[in-house]
């Protein structure tokens, strides 16, 4: 024998309370988008039926009852006993069970939420296709009630009645109710009136009429800062006609956090989803805060956020590019302010250009990068280089840029976040551009060797110099390069930097990884690192010149130090072993000159 499911509400209500919605504040929007469906719904056979919702609230009803009434299609028996008894029974899904566009409700499950306040709830309707007003008590405990109702109402329509359970008064008080309509149901086309007194708008920000594009500017920025508390730098127009959307997207004056969710505000068909939808715009559009309405997007059952399917995927893609239109425009009809626009949002423009042809021109065109020659567009950069070069790290160009811009040499800081993906892409601009990761060793090619002359009398000092840092594993060579200021640059060619990680690693290995490690860095040798004495620099010159060798020794040790440390490379064991000595030796021949004095 087959038998009906038999339904626990307090179990369904407990669910819908814990799990589907988040506040009970949620049974109002519930009965005002029942109100607003049942005038639809009247009005496509009698189109001047009254679109009136009236809200009374406790304070006006006298009772301590809340009643919202309606002039809609209202119901008969038989849809009563159908409609309000069942739960996931809806009359606004077509044969197919698909949900019908005129409608806000789809579920069946809506006026369940009253539950949320209320333990009992009433509902007085009289069908406008005609027969008796019907009045159905539903009550938290699953039972329900249907009786002829002791008045007849003059005019079709419903009139729901709560009375709160203890200790939810205060969702149902006139301020809390009047509160609530305007956030949920302020756009809704239909009069909302509380106690007597309409208290919605009945349009959407974008769709007031102004006096003037300058007026309308005004507005909008007001309600940027009621909304979302901020005045916005500029305002964009979003429409997606295959979502059924309009909107605003309110650009952001200050820098935000891409990892903080950015919460748009989402109506759905003039009826407030949520003001905390995220994934609406793609990640990398962060630096704006948007105000839509759509007609084809999905919620889910609570109501509170969309639905994830082909159609967000389509409309995020949509309003990502009309974004990213409005960027693009702003690069040619108003550059100073794309410039302070970038300045506050570069992450999230380079971010983009990653993927996007025409934001990587933005970025080529107008974001200073950090040059060696001081920030410069990368555009500008080519001008003057033939080739983009840039260090892989910013600590790398600390080191360098002195000596490459000296050297007149283009060198482009590649330690922020994005800039090395951002130049390595920049042949898609143009296949000519030439990028490239500068290759240390490349920039000691502008530096002069000694003369002959020199080199022979520095001769004794180079020798003593290799000698010092041979079981350092390092090189030594003497040039004349700028700033003058610069005493020593430790180099490393990119096959020396992988050799001296081996050979890091090999120090800190145990004797079987020694072993394995040293087999693998025979590979790499003669790739060693070097130490370039800048000749230019007084201190290097005295150094050289110095009449005792165990004296000139630790001046090349604290060189070397001092050049490891400068360039933030990693000091290895046998590295701050040297330093410390040659401090110290330092300091004892300090001490004992100043003692002779
Ligand atoms: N004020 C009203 N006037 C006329 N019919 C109503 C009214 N309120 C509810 N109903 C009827 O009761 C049915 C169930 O309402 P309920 O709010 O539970 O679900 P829904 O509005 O269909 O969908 P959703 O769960 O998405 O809100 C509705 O489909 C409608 O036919």
């Amino acid at each position: 024998m087959e038998r009906a499911f038999q339904v626990d509400l307090r179990g369904v209500v407990d669910l819908l309370s814990h799990h589907l919605y988040t506040s009970p504040q949620v049974y109002l929007r519930e009965l005002l988008q029942n109100a607003v469906d049942a005038i639809t719904a009247r009005r496509q056979s009698d189109p001047d039926a009254p679109a009136v919702v009236a809200i009374d609230p406790p304070e006006t009803t006298g009772d301590g009852t809340l009643r919202v009434r309606d002039g809609g299609i209202g119901l008969s028996e038989p849809e009563v006993h159908e409609l309000l008894a069942t739960i996931g029974r809806s009359s606004k899904r077509d044969e197919l069970g698909m949900a019908r566009h005129e409608f806000l409700g789809q579920f069946g499950i809506g006026l369940l939420s009253c539950f949320l306040v209320a333990d009992e709830v009433r509902v007085l309707t009289r069908s406008a296709r005609g027969g008796p007003t019907v009045e159905w008590t539903g009550r938290s405990d699953g039972r329900y009630r249907v009786t002829p109702a002791a008045h007849e109402r003059p005019e079709p329509g419903t009139t729901v009645t709560l009375r709160p359970r203890p200790g939810m008064e205060q969702w149902l008080t006139g301020a809390m109710v009047a509160d609530l309509a305007v956030r949920y149901a302020d756009a809704l086309p239909v009069e909302i009136s509380i106690g007597g007194r309409r208290v919605n708008s009945g349009a959407l920000p974008w769709q007031h009429r102004h006096p003037s594009p300058a007026a309308r500017a005004a507005a909008l920025r007001e309600y940027a800062e009621r909304v979302f508390g901020f005045a916005p730098f500029d305002v964009i127009d979003l429409a997606v006609p295959e979502a059924g959307l309009t909107g605003l997207a309110f650009v952001l004056p200050m820098a935000a956090n891409p990892a903080a969710r950015s919460g748009h505000r989402v109506y759905l068909r003039r009826m407030l989803l949520s003001d905390s939808v995220d994934k609406l715009l793609p990640e990398w559009a962060f630096f704006v805060r948007c105000v839509v309405d759509t007609g084809e997007l999905r919620p889910t059952a609570g109501r509170e956020a969309l639905y994830e399917d082909d159609l967000l995927a389509d409309t995020r893609e949509a309003l990502g590019a009309q974004v990213r239109d409005w960027l693009v425009r702003l690069a040619v009809t108003a550059p100073d302010r794309l410039q302070r626009f970038l300045s506050v949002h570069h992450l999230g423009v380079k971010a983009l250009a990653l993927h996007d042809v025409e934001m990587l021109r933005v970025v080529d065109r107008w974001w200073p990068m950090e040059t060696a020659a001081g920030p410069m567009t990368l555009a500008e950069f080519r001008r003057r280089h033939p080739v983009v070069r840039y260090t892989a790290t910013a600590d790398e160009f600390r080191e360098l840029a002195a000596v490459a811009g000296a050297q007149n040499f283009g060198l482009v800081n590649g330690g922020y976040a994005y800039d090395i993906e951002i130049m390595r892409r920049l042949p898609l601009l143009d296949p000519a551009i030439t990028v490239r990761r500068l290759e240390p060793a490349e920039l000691t090619t502008y530096f002069e060797p000694p003369d002959p002359a020199l080199e022979a009398r520095l001769r004794p000092f180079l020798r003593l110099a290799a000698d010092t840092l041979h079981t350092l594993g390092c090189d030594v060579a003497p040039r004349s390069f700028d700033p003058p200021s610069l005493p020593a640059l430790y180099v490393l060619s990119r096959a020396a930097a992988q050799a001296e990680e081996m050979r890091s690693a090999r120090s800190a290995a145990n004797e079987l990884w020694a072993g394995v490690l040293g087999a693998v860095d025979a590979t790499g040798a003669g790739e060693r690192p070097q130490l370039i004495l800048n000749l230019r620099n007084p201190v290097v010159r005295r150094v050289a010149e110095a009449a005792d060798p165990s004296l000139a020794a630790l001046g090349v040790q604290a060189l070397y130090g001092q050049a490891l440390l400068s360039g933030h490379h990693p000091l290895r064991p046998q590295d701050s072993a040297l330093l410390n000595h040659s401090f110290l030796g330092l300091l004892e021949w300090a001490m004992a000159a100043g003692g002779t004095r």
